[in-house]
């Protein structure tokens, strides 16, 4: 049996292991058993809490499939929710190590429990010569895809993760199921993307809808809120700070000397063995 936390952040959810609990482990494997909603626990993804060199505490992230992520934004918060709640980190204030570099939170609490987590999701990084190896960029800032016959504007960047981020007028699901298949896998995206539908409601506020490289559609998606936030101030006139609506809550985001933050809750959902 191997302890668990699970946690949700605006509906997105995760299974928190400490890494000393599924070190003889192949991690990918155990991701994609403990994340099916049938056999497994169920989760859009799996974290793992281990020590680091080089921050206060390290959090790898695995998507429901298995793969590996550079960083998740709704995850990190739940993280940094069992970091502090497990008096792992004893401090309000920290560092966390992620595949995508090293993320600054700061947790709120609320009758003596975190309610609310700001992170710095750093700058975004718009040119693939910048990124880290485990993704890949390709430099579109509202340029053309002809998708299914359709002439598509897409931008990409990379925050936290890589982003595809295309601007909607209304949300249809089977519609961007198909597309957010198509662009994930597309060639042009050697390590695939998560793709963002944005549809703006006006200057301080978008709705996003994500489907998520890994995983498919889920309620909701910090890094792709933010990437949503990014280029929608590079094409449309935004402030620098907004309100992203996603399913089933809200995000809210700033830009403070070309940093992102992101805010927003965490919540946990239970804590149990996983019989593995
Ligand atoms: N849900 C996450 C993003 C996960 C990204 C993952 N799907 C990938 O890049 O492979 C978030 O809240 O930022």
């Amino acid at each position: 049996m191997i302890p668990f936390q699970k946690f949700q952040g605006t509906g997105n959810d995760f299974i928190i292991f400490n890494s000393s609990d599924v070190e003889q482990y192949n991690l990918n494997v155990l991701a994609q058993n403990v994340c099916n909603r049938h056999f497994g626990i169920g989760a859009d993804g799996m974290i793992i809490s281990k020590q680091s060199d080089i921050a206060d505490i390290k959090m790898d992230f695995f998507n429901a499939d298995g793969s590996i992520a550079t960083m998740c934004g709704n995850g990190i918060r739940c993280f940094a929710k069992f970091v502090y709640e497990n008096e792992i980190i004893k401090k309000n204030k920290f560092n966390v190590e992620t595949l995508a570099g090293i993320m600054k939170v700061e947790v709120f609490e609320k009758n003596n429990l975190v309610d609310l987590v700001r992170v710095n999701l750093g700058k975004p990084l718009l040119s693939s010569k910048e990124i880290p190896k485990a993704s890949n960029l390709a430099e579109f800032i509202n340029e053309e895809m002809i998708i299914e016959d359709e002439r598509l504007k897409i931008s990409s960047i990379f925050i936290g993760t890589i982003h595809t981020v295309l601007f909607v007028k209304e949300f249809d699901y089977n519609y961007f199921e198909k597309i957010g298949k198509y662009i994930e896998n597309h060639k042009i995206f050697p390590y695939k993307t998560n793709v963002n539908f944005c549809k703006r409601i006006d200057k301080n506020n978008i709705e996003v809808l994500t489907w998520e490289k890994g995983v498919g559609f889920t309620l909701a998606c910090g890094t792709g809120a933010a990437a949503c936030f990014v280029i929608n101030r590079l094409i449309n006139d935004s402030d620098n700070k907004i309100q992203v609506k996603v399913n089933s809550g809200s995000l809210y985001f700033e830009e403070v000397d070309g940093d992102i933050l992101m805010s927003g809750p965490a919540k946990l959902i239970c804590k149990g063995n996983y019989n593995y």
